[in-house]
């Protein structure tokens, strides 16, 4: 059976640490956003870095406190449709992504954890979330 990129387990290899706890797009699809209002750390860049294995479509920004995703979408009706449905996704999770429609139909979708200025994991589940919305 072929596994999808998105679906590959993320370690790094035999001896990382992340082999007993491997994170994917299911894993983080399966999981409910934590409430945050701050007092814990953002995620380090390199623990970043671990989970954007699971979510390829995204880009981790150069100060590792944001991650985006760009769509263009087929017109403006269909942009602000989709705009719709990630509201609804951001209201389910209580976890809200900016989201930019520049140029009729060009969606930038981007998520941080406000409250700590940075990345936490429920960026990482909102993500994964928003995907199939985009067709993956
Ligand atoms: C308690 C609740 O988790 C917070 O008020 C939420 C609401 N939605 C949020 N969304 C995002 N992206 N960052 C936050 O810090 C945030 N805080």
């Amino acid at each position: 059976m072929t596994m999808s990129k998105s679906n590959r387990t993320v370690n790094s290899g035999p001896d990382s640490p992340e082999k007993a706890n491997p994170e994917n797009a299911d894993s983080l699809r399966a999981a409910k956003c934590v409430p945050c209002e701050g007092g814990v750390p953002p995620l380090a860049r390199d623990q970043a870095n671990e989970l954007m294995r699971a979510i390829p479509e995204w880009e981790l920004d150069a100060a590792a406190k944001r991650i985006s995703r760009t769509k263009r979408c087929r017109n403006f009706v269909d942009a602000v449709a989709l705009i719709n449905k990630i509201a609804e996704l951001a209201e389910q999770e209580q976890h809200h992504p900016d989201l930019h429609l520049t140029g009729y139909r060009m969606l930038k979708i981007e998520l941080t954890t406000h409250a700590i200025d940075g990345l936490s994991r429920n960026d990482f589940v909102v993500a994964a979330k928003i995907d199939p919305l985009l067709g993956y």
